[in-house]
């Protein structure tokens, strides 16, 4: 059970509606010099975050309903919803949200007198269960959510067997399909696709979000799209542009409105959040622009899964090590129909595209390495090889150069169930997206309190090629993405970013130059203890001992003077935590 964090500050209010929070931001400004020396600027920003408590019921509206991904996300909310458990060849297998941040994720909160104290990440800031999230959506296919579930072959199919009753009700709903956005071999499974004009299409859509909001019960909806992977779409001025052009050019019927882009722009008419999961550029600058006009949020592209994943660590990791990747070949092959989509070259640039695209950041961040301009060469495969299914292959080979003319070469094999890896990043995709539309927040002296801008770009860690506001920095490092999202939510219950810099333990003995304040509430006593102590001559104002990091601060503790243990146990006699410590 959620067991939400409390924060103790002046500078935090916990009001019946909203955490309100005020943040002193941090930052270094850069200038250049004339000639060409940089100056580093210190600078402080106050900002004042108010984060709406209620945790609303979620609707998820999955675009592509009737695929591995969403077949698979609807099958483990409900096992885990229903507690189910089921025998595998390994033995009894629980439901879990194993590969999830905002359920299997934690994060160092601080430190106690017992050391560094974690928790789970979804503690810090009320949001969504997964448990709760209600499902609907849209498929070119007919097949109900059960009989997709076996279609897609991932999950074991003894728990398939305990679902199907729950799955078998759970049909998609018409969807827009224009086959020349996606690969033909698509064209056999698109019995359920609606008619109508470009502008009839888009109205439907949006009377289906309304539909759903109205009809389940929810309380808010967002939209996803993890869908095939289509073609990128031409983007010139008149067609999609503008807001307004784009909205003309879907009235027009222009062929070059794809269909993604409909659902983007239908979501963002009925205010309803839009992520984008595949890699094709729905988010034409048109559309860009309404969700901006609309204060809608959007999202995208392409989740980061596995392969690339894997990539946007070992790059960083390579240039922040100062060793120069000079050649990335990153080989998969994949048997679903994701795999079969992606055998068309159309469908294969979009992917390749962001696939290709992850370690630019990182190369550009080292002039000591790479000359402007310069970069690895980067090579993408990807192979449709039936038989292996959801399981892709990917295997990597990276060929770097190192000191003195040496090369180091990894290669690397990575086994990825697709679907089992991008199904938890769709809750997390939903979850924080819709804990964002809770945050708004002010800077310095302003009145009004505003939202993140409508390009989420906090939601980088879970995509391959994140979208971000124009002038933007492009963030792909893996660490860097999830110490955004991290750091945020401190900052919304007005807690410093971890830095990593544990400068409290640098002291060269711990127990010297050290000046800790603990405020440690007796949970036994319910008192509340403020200590100070100062080292060496230890003087303690206060009848409870401290430990810090399982070292006894007591230097003479009188015999029967409550002593608190390693573990924070009072052992009366001193000796059980002296002993433990050694004094
Ligand atoms: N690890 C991963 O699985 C992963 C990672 C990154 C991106 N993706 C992307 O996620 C998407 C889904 O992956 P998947 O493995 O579930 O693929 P999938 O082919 O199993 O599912 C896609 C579903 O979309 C449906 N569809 C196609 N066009 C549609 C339309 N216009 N409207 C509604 N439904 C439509 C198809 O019928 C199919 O059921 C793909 O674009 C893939 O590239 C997947
Ligand atoms: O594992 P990852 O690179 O993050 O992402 C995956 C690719 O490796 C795979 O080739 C593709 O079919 C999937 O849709 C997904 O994009």
């Amino acid at each position: 059970m959620a067991t939400p964090v409390r924060v103790q500050s002046e500078k935090v209010r916990y009001m019946k509606e909203h955490i309100e929070a005020k943040y002193e931001y941090q930052t270094t400004r850069v200038e250049r010099e004339l000639d060409g020396s940089l100056v580093a600027i210190p600078e402080t920003t106050t900002y004042t975050f108010q984060t709406h408590r209620k945790v609303p019921k979620l609707g998820v509206m999955l675009v592509g309903w009737g695929g591995n991904n969403g077949s698979t996300v609807t099958a483990t909310v409900l096992a885990n919803k229903l507690g189910m458990t089921w025998k595998t060849k390994e033995g009894t297998q629980s439901a879990n949200y194993y590969g999830s941040i905002t359920h299997a994720a934690t994060v160092c909160l601080g430190t106690s007198c017992e050391g560094e104290v974690y928790v789970p990440l979804r503690d810090i800031l009320p949001m969504v269960h997964a448990n709760d999230i209600v499902f609907d959506g849209w498929d070119i296919s007919s097949m109900n959510l059960a009989d997709a579930m076996e279609r897609a072959r991932v999950l074991d199919y003894g728990l398939q067997q305990q679902l199907r009753p729950y799955m078998e009700c759970l049909k998609p709903r018409q969807s827009i399909y224009f086959p020349d956005f996606i690969a033909a071999n698509q064209e056999e499974r698109a019995d359920n696709v609606l008619t109508g004009t470009k502008q009839e299409l888009l109205d439907k859509i949006r009377s289906d979000i309304r539909n759903f909001k109205n009809s389940s019960g929810v309380e808010k909806v967002i939209v996803l799209w993890t869908a095939n992977t289509e073609r990128f779409c031409d983007v010139r001025p008149g067609l999609n542009d503008t807001a307004a052009n784009l909205l003309d050019s879907i009235k027009r019927g222009e062929e070059e409105v794809s269909q993604s882009t409909l659902f983007a722009v239908a979501s963002i008419l009925e205010g309803v959040t839009y992520i984008n999961g595949s890699p094709q550029n729905t988010f034409v600058p048109g559309c860009v622009e309404l969700a901006g006009q609309r204060n809608v949020f959007i999202a995208g592209d392409d989740f980061k899964s596995g392969q690339t994943k894997f990539k946007s660590v070992l790059t960083d990791f390579l240039v922040g090590a100062g060793i120069k990747p000079t050649s990335i070949v990153s080989y998969n092959h994949l048997g679903n129909n994701d795999g079969m989509n992606l055998s068309a070259p159309q469908t294969f640039r979009s992917k390749e595209i962001s696939k290709s695209n992850v370690v630019d950041d990182m190369v550009e961040s080292n002039a000591l390495l790479y000359k402007k301009g310069e970069k690895p060469d980067h090579c993408v495969v990807i192979k449709y090889v039936p038989y292996v299914g959801d399981s892709k292959r990917a295997m990597d080979e990276y060929t770097s150069e190192i000191m003195m003319g040496g090369r180091n070469t990894i290669v690397v094999h990575n086994t990825c169930e697709d679907s089992l890896l991008a199904s938890p990043l769709i809750l997390d995709l939903v979850i924080l997206a819709e804990l964002c539309e809770r945050i708004k927040f002010k800077v310095g002296n302003e009145v009004e309190f505003h939202s993140f801008n409508s390009v989420l770009s906090i939601l980088s860690y879970m995509l391959k090629a994140p979208l971000v506001p124009a002038g933007t920095p492009i963030v792909n490092a893996l660490f860097r993405q999830r110490a955004c999202i991290e750091n945020v939510l401190r900052a919304c219950i007005g807690l410093a970013p971890i830095n990593h810099m544990l400068l409290e333990y640098k002291a060269e003995k711990i127990l010297e130059n050290l000046r800790q304040r603990y405020v440690r509430e007796d949970t036994k006593k319910n008192q509340k203890v403020e200590e100070t102590v100062d080292i060496p001559d230890i003087k303690i104002e206060s009848s409870k001992f401290a430990h810090l990091n399982g070292i006894c601060l007591n230097k003479h503790v009188p015999n029967g003077a409550s002593c608190k243990g390693m573990n924070g146990v009072v052992n009366g006699l001193n000796n059980g935590c002296c002993a433990v410590n050694g004094h």
